[in-house]
């Protein structure tokens, strides 16, 4: 289980970016967060595995505080946290599988890692993982001739490689057309249950969102403003998650 608790994040004076951020995720379930764009879904994120510091709270994955760990308890702990992009971020010359097995490069010595030395069973977990994400036939083709559905499955199934007990997708669907979105979109939605990982993903499309997650987190300018299922999501707590900050009304009578 992800618990975070009353996270504060400002990356200036002028703004504070999350104020007491609290919510939780629990393993099986797709947690998706909603908001406008600079509500603060990037930062919690980025906070979640620590690569902003932020200023104030708890981040407890399994009841261990990401935030407290020394360097190498970070690493062990990112180890396993997979990650999922917008741009997928493959190495575009390598096959499939070379980036599948990227995923086990924390696991690994810097030395094996550098030399890509991995076991007959590492790469037949590799193959097996991409068969998983429909890709068996792709598996020794260069990610940067495969579109961009294939290349976020292949994003899956490197993230799978770390054995993670948590995948954080970042906006995973932002570029991709419909026919993509639900094939990824549904290959995270069955992956949570049946692996119970926790799934918490980023996501601009409210009715994606409505759509694939078992539980919504709702924020505003850098505050939680829902938390919950889909089914209480009403009208008012939507106006309140995508409200838009007041800006000074223009008098057209000023006479
Ligand atoms: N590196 C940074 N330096 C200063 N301010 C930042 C930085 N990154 C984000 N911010 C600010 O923090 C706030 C939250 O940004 P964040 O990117 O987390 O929002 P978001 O909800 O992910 O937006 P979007 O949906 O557009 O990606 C915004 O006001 C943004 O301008």
């Amino acid at each position: 289980m992800l618990k975070v608790i009353d996270l504060d994040k400002s990356y200036n004076r002028q703004k504070q970016s999350l104020k007491a951020v609290s919510f939780t995720a629990k393993p099986g379930e797709v947690t998706a967060i909603i908001g406008p764009s600079g509500a603060g879904k990037t930062t919690i994120l980025r906070s979640v595995n620590q690569l902003i510091k932020d200023d104030a709270g708890q981040i407890l994955l399994d009841d261990e505080d990401i935030r407290q760990a020394n360097k190498s308890d970070l690493r062990r702990i990112r180890h396993h946290i997979g990650m999922i992009f917008q741009n997928y971020n493959l190495i575009g010359p390598l096959t499939a599988l070379e980036n599948v097995l990227h995923g086990r490069l924390g696991a690994k010595s810097t030395f094996a890692g550098m030399l890509g030395l991995y076991s007959a069973t590492e790469k037949n977990e590799a193959a097996k993982l991409l068969q998983d994400v429909g890709l068996a036939d792709f598996a020794l083709q260069r990610c940067d001739q495969l579109s961009g559905g294939q290349q976020q499955r292949v994003g899956i199934a490197r993230a799978l490689m770390q054995h993670p007990k948590m995948i954080l997708c970042d906006e995973p669907i932002a570029s991709l057309d419909p026919k993509s979105t639900k094939l990824v979109m549904d290959i995270l939605r069955e992956l949570a249950q049946s692996k119970q990982l926790i799934i918490l993903i980023n996501l601009h499309q409210l009715d994606i969102a409505q759509t694939y997650a078992d539980h919504i987190v709702g924020i505003n300018q850098g505050t939680i403003v829902f938390e919950g299922p889909e089914r209480a999501l009403t009208p008012e707590k939507l106006q309140a998650i995508y409200r838009q900050p007041e800006t000074k009304a223009v008098t057209a009578d000023a006479n």
